[in-house]
């Protein structure tokens, strides 16, 4: 037995859902080119859950289900209320909601179909609320009860902040929810499926998820992203920050991937959200300071951008604070773990790797007084 670091290049289960094939991201056959120009979040979570794009009747119902779920219970936000707000992060705080929101759910045992599929209805609804409730919460704020006229990505930034969108900041946002839905096999959606392979609920699946996103090497990246834009602060010092930076084999966030060596095709559609936003606010301070950097990377690693560079200075230009930048990865992500759950219920076998042992060899065990 030889282990494999990391994983790397180890195919471990087959599934139909997404595929990153030739440097090509495609979710059930579609690129995400296509779904970004052509679709919503909504016909994109329909698609992933369901292997077809929906029927105008489909969507109307999946869009009439995420409305009525959305509504969280309230004790859900007096914990929020109750937590130390003066440290906790987002994403602790959403780990923490969507395990409570399973105690909640008087179905959370079931692992029928229907009852799987209302699941992954309750949680893609509920999420949304919780995060920008708690954003409101931690501000002294009452969370916002949403609005089911608008669209999914419109109805997050209008609990968030108050103030519905205009259609170019919800389009905006919604085409980031479709490019972030799903991705092969992430270490997210890995930790969901080996969790649910025990035969565990969605919940538990959804959770631990949440757990490994938050990690810096994979959803976090992108807060350490702006954290990094902010530290650098004028273009004048990208050179020294970055050349520094690598001299002490320090990783630049947002850069590299495992599996895409020739670019993340999701960073090159984010760069040009982040362009197309920053020119209407009248503010190219963080593109161009991004721009630097990615040039610079390039010549100096070979490395390019991946989806959480470019996403930093959209989250940021459409008025989302730091820290949630994480969470809204989690509200998009959501829908791809509840397919990847799905899936792997479909067809489960437990999934239980073997370690290679490279520790001492059997001992004999000397009792406690001779030591
Ligand atoms: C949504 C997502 O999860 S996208 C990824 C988000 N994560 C980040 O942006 C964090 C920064 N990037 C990284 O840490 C890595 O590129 C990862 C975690 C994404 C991929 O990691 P791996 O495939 O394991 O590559 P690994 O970390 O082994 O890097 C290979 C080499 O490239 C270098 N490298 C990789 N990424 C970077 C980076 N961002 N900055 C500097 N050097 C890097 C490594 O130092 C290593 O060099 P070495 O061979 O001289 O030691
Ligand atoms: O696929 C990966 O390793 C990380 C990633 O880009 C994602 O989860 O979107």
């Amino acid at each position: 037995m030889t282990a494999t670091r990391g994983l790397e290049g180890v195919v471990a289960t087959t599934s139909a859902i997404s595929s990153i094939k030739d440097d090509v991201l495609t979710y059930r056959g579609y690129s995400i080119q296509d779904l970004t120009e052509q679709s919503t979040f909504e016909e994109t979570v329909y698609l992933l859950w369901n292997g077809e794009l929906p029927t105008a009747d489909q969507l109307a119902s999946l869009k009439k289900d995420l409305a009525e779920n959305a509504n969280v219970p309230e004790q859900l936000f007096d914990s929020m209320r109750n937590s130390p707000l003066e440290h906790v992060h987002p994403m602790a705080v959403l780990r923490s909601a969507i395990s409570t929101l399973g105690i909640y759910d008087p179905d959370a045992e079931q692992m029928d179909k229907a009852s799987n599929r209302a699941k992954a209805i309750r949680i893609q609804a509920s999420i949304a609320t919780i995060v920008a409730g708690f954003a409101r919460i931690r501000k002294g704020l009452d969370p916002i009860a949403p609005n089911p006229k608008l669209t999914f990505a419109a109805n997050f930034l209008y609990m968030l902040n108050g103030r519905i969108p205009n259609n170019l900041e919800s389009g905006m946002f919604d085409k980031a929810l479709i490019l972030h839905a799903d991705h092969e096999l992430n270490a997210s959606t890995f930790t969901a499926r080996v969790c649910v392979a025990t035969l565990s609920d969605m919940y538990s699946g959804i959770t631990s998820a949440i757990g490994a996103l938050k990690g810096p090497l994979h959803g976090g990246a992108n807060e350490q992203v702006m954290r990094m834009l902010e530290e650098i602060g004028s273009i004048e010092w990208v050179d020294d920050y970055i050349l520094n930076a690598l001299e002490n084999k320090k990783k630049i966030m947002g850069f590299g991937h495992r599996v895409y060596k020739n670019g993340d095709p999701r960073a090159r559609i984010l760069k040009s959200m982040a362009r197309a936003i920053s020119e209407m606010n009248g503010d190219m301070h963080l593109f161009e300071l991004s721009q630097k950097i990615e040039k610079l990377m390039k010549e100096k690693k070979g490395l390019l951008p991946n989806t959480d560079f470019y996403s930093a200075t959209l989250y940021d230009s459409l008025g989302i604070d730091h820290d949630l930048f994480t969470p809204v990865f989690a509200i998009s992500r959501t829908s791809g773990w509840a397919a990847h759950i799905l899936e792997q219920y479909n067809d489960n076998r437990l999934i239980r790797p073997r370690a290679e042992y490279n520790g001492p060899r059997l001992r004999r065990l000397l009792p406690v007084q001779q030591r």
